[in-house]
């Protein structure tokens, strides 16, 4: 694992440079591979980023970006229809894919009008299964998967003492915060993408942080410790969160 911690100035400052990395992810990815496939979080933090999608170009040639080139996945979702205020895939549309000419089929929601959040993991994991061409024992391996983190160390919707803890031979799964249900990557999911990058903001924060980078300290308490993907994580960080850590 190759791991990289900046600190930014502020959180503007923190999204010109997830704007920057996530470029130059997707430069390199088209380049070699055809396409590029990103999986999204949901939260505060990541929405001026999506915001900021629409008017991105490749850094030095200022084109518009290849949009029927590009997958958007989502990394965790509510338990909730598409239409819903709580929904990522709502935020996301709203902030950025609805104002690019992406085609509808290089979105990929999270199904959430199934019988059960069960069933809409298993129906969301055969979809990755079937974009990705894998069908063995290998995870899919996505280009860049973007995190935040709670206050309480969780990310995506792996939540502490969760049972989506444990979850180590699927790709996704049901991930519940006390009661609200949602829709989670597994961590060894997460942990197989070429890179892992999170996004963290605020005061608010600095303890979850402290503990996720000890040394020693308990992963099912802290849950995003369990994020150390075999390719590279980022952690990028405003100075309100991440002046004061021993990284
Ligand atoms: O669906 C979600 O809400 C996210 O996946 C969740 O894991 C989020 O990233 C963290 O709760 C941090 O949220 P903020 O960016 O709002 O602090």
């Amino acid at each position: 694992m190759n791991k990289t911690v900046e600190v930014l100035p502020d959180q503007s400052a923190l999204v010109a440079r997830a704007l920057e990395l996530i470029l130059s992810k997707l430069e390199t990815a088209i380049e070699q591979r055809g396409r590029f496939t990103i999986a999204l979080s949901g939260g505060s933090t990541p929405k001026p980023l999506y915001e900021a999608m629409p008017s991105a170009g490749y850094a030095y040639a200022n084109q518009k970006l290849p949009w029927d080139k590009i997958h958007v996945f989502w990394g965790d979702e509510r338990y909730v229809p598409p239409d819903h205020p709580d929904s990522n895939e709502l935020m996301t549309r709203r902030a950025w894919l609805n104002h690019v000419d992406i085609p509808a089929a290089n979105i990929h929601p999270v199904p959430t009008l199934e019988a059960d959040p069960a069933e809409a993991a298993a129906k969301y994991e055969q979809h990755l299964k079937e974009f990705f061409n894998s069908s063995g024992a290998e995870f899919p391996v996505l280009d860049v998967i973007l995190l935040g983190m709670g206050d309480d160390a969780h990310t995506a919707s792996l939540f502490p003492h969760t049972e989506a803890l444990k979850v180590r031979d699927r790709l996704v799964t049901v991930g519940n915060k006390n009661e609200s249900q949602r829709i989670t990557f597994t961590y060894p999911f997460i942990n197989s993408a070429r890179s892992v990058i999170f996004l963290v903001a605020g005061a608010n924060k600095i303890p979850a942080l402290a503990q996720v980078f000890a040394p020693v300290a308990d992963d099912f308490t802290y849950p995003s410790r369990l994020i150390q993907p075999q390719g590279e994580l980022w952690w990028l960080l405003d100075a309100a969160a991440g002046s004061e850590l021993q990284t």
